[in-house]
This record gives C-alpha cells, structure tokens and sequence, in this order.
C-alpha cells in the first residue's frame, strides 16, 4: 500500500465508516403528476411530500423528473472522456484565484484535500460576481467559462445539462415554495440572472478509503442543489435525527436534491441545509454531476417576510449572495487555516 499525501487525510473523528448505514433512507418521491395536466389543487399531496422531505432530511430523491435520458447519459460520457486525458490536457483549462471556472484536483473542504477532480461550468457565460469577498470593493467581475478541446462535444453536453437542470431546479423551488405556504412563483424572482453552475466531479479510485473522503463533510450554500449521481454510490448525508450518516442509495435516473443554506436562511430554518460528504471506493471510480440553483449576485438573502411574526422573528441578518460565494470560492482554493464562511456567521 503506498504512501497518503498527509494532507488528505481526516481527522480521526470525520474518516468515514465503510460499514455503510442504509437502514432508513432519504425519501423516493415520484414527480410525475407535474407531468400532467394537474392543477396546483391536485399537487397537494406531492407538495405535502416535498416540504416533509425538506424539513425532516433536507434531502430527497425524484423520479420520473421528465429530464431527457439522452442528456443524462451524455453528460457522463463527455465527463469519462474528460477525466481519462492526462493531467497536462485537463491542465489547459485549469481554474485559478481569478477565473474559479474550469479543471480542478486539489480542492479543499474545510482544510483537508478532497479525493476528486471537478471541472466547473456557470450556467450563463458569461456570469457576474464581485470582484472581491471584501465587503467595502463594489467592483465586480465576469466568469467565462473554459472548454477544453477534448473532447469538443463537451462544451455542448455541459450546455445542454445545465440549460435541463434550470428547468428542474425552477419546478423544484416552486413546489418547495407552495410548501411553504407561499404562492408558486414567490422564489423565482431572485434566480433572474442567476450565478447557478454545474459540476462534473470524478472521484478516482482510492487504495485508503477509510482514511480520506471524496468530498469532505460540507453544506450547499446556495438554494437548492440537485445532483445526477452514477451506480457506484458514495454520497452520504447526516441524519437529523441522530447525527448518523446514512447512505443514500443510486436509484437509476434519479436526483438527489437537496436544500441549501439560502433556503434555510428564506425559511428562517424551517428547512435546514444538511451536512453531507462522499465516500470513495477502492476499486471503482466514481462520476456525479450536481447542479447548484443560487440567486444573482446582488440578492440580500434573509428570512422571507411572510414566514416571520413576533413569535417567530428573523434568525438570520441580511447578507449579499454574492460576496458569499465570493468568500467561499477563495477558501476552497487555498487553506487560509481559519474555518471558511458560513450562514451562521450571520445569526441574529
Ligand atoms: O458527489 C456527490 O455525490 C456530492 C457532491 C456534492 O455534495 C457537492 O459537489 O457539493
Ligand atoms: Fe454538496
């Protein structure tokens, strides 16, 4: 067995078990009456088991979501090419402090190398962030996205998932809106001129799985995250119940959504953004490709009027989204040795 660059390794307390814990899992729920010509009357029991799903998990699972299978499969096969070239080719499009688009391998979660590479595509090319996390610079800058050469159907197969996954992600937030009690369309302002992007994530083999993690234990900070995943399996989320980590099983064709910190803080913690981590396996490789659905830059995100009274007052001051992201972006590229931002940061 060789030798583990100490600097993946966790912390004795977060290496994963590999008994994995399958018993309960998160819920299956089947989308397919968005499928017809329902009205919102006859959504309710779907919108009943998405707000139960979000506030006792935080995370689900949706079948019969109406993505084109085509574009599902595509993104991997364009994703496997990708990976398989050498470093020095994945290397021509490597992201960097200024442009945080493109090929990555030495991405840190809180502090600790990931067993992964990813490469990161924006949704809309280009997309506006601040220049800076300091609160003060108004400057703001454009992210282009890289493609690489190889292979070329690959820049149209990152389009094509992520233009699919918009439309996913708006039929999610509605019914996690009507959930809430609000009107359908309440959330969908914030997403005008989103900074939404997409992954591809591969998680090679790994000869000390039990010593490292694929992706450390971590929470989406934007609003919701939904994330094709292959057959290999890995992902794991925290339980709220007991703090356990359970694994969530590959269903064919499904998602897994789960909500982010910008929905905990809407909802003034009604749903909370849940902890999760990947495993990696010690002879099978590992592909997901997850969509994260975040707000435009200039959003202030705090607890939604309609769901705070005297009784239940804001538990979140107002903060801008993109000095957020801008934040977090600069801490998942270089240790910075101090813990990197999070919504609690801005609890009343
Ligand atoms: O690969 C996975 O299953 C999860 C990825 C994830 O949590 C992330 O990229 O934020
Ligand atoms: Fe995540």
């Amino acid at each position: 067995m060789g030798e583990v660059d100490p600097a993946f390794i966790q912390a004795i307390e977060h290496q994963p078990k590999l008994d994995i814990t399958e018993a309960e899992g998160i819920p299956l729920i089947d989308l397919s009456p968005l499928n017809s010509s329902n009205t919102d009357a006859d959504l309710s029991s779907l919108v009943t088991e998405i707000g139960d799903a979000c506030k006792n998990w935080g995370f689900f699972q949706v079948i019969n979501h109406g993505m084109p299978s085509k574009c599902r499969e595509r993104i991997e096969l364009v994703a496997r090419k990708f990976f398989a070239l050498s470093k020095e080719e994945k290397k021509k499009v490597s992201k960097d402090e200024v442009n945080p688009l493109g090929y990555y391998d030495t991405e840190l979660t809180k502090n600790v190398r990931d067993w992964r590479e990813v490469f990161d595509f924006t949704l809309m090319n280009p997309a506006i962030i601040p220049a800076s996390p300091e609160p003060e610079d108004k400057e703001l800058k454009q992210l282009i996205n890289q493609w690489p050469e190889y292979p070329p159907e690959l820049r149209d197969a990152c389009e094509e998932y992520a233009a699919e996954m918009e439309k996913q992600a708006y039929k999610l937030l509605e019914l996690i809106a009507l959930s809430l009690g609000l009107p359908k369309t309440r959330l969908n302002g914030f997403f005008r001129d989103n900074n939404s992007y997409a992954r591809l994530n591969h998680y090679p083999p790994c000869h000390v799985p039990h010593l490292v993690l694929g992706l450390g234990r971590h929470k989406d900070g934007g609003a919701v995250t939904i994330l094709a995943q292959d057959d290999v399996g890995g992902l794991e989320v925290k339980r709220k119940t007991d703090g356990e980590w359970i694994f969530v099983k590959p269903t064919p064709n499904a998602f897994i959504v789960n909500v982010g910190d910008v929905m905990q803080v809407w909802s003034n913690d009604k749903y909370e953004s849940v902890e999760h981590r990947v495993m990696v396996n010690s002879e099978k490789e590992r592909f997901s490709f997850p969509f994260f659905f975040s707000p435009a830059h200039s959003t202030w995100v705090e607890p939604l009027e309609e769901l705070i009274n005297k009784d239940n007052p804001a538990k979140y001051k107002a903060y801008n989204w993109g000095k957020f992201y801008a934040n977090r972006r600069r801490s998942n590229i270089k240790n910075l040795g101090v813990e990197n931002i999070q919504i609690y940061h801005f609890r009343i």
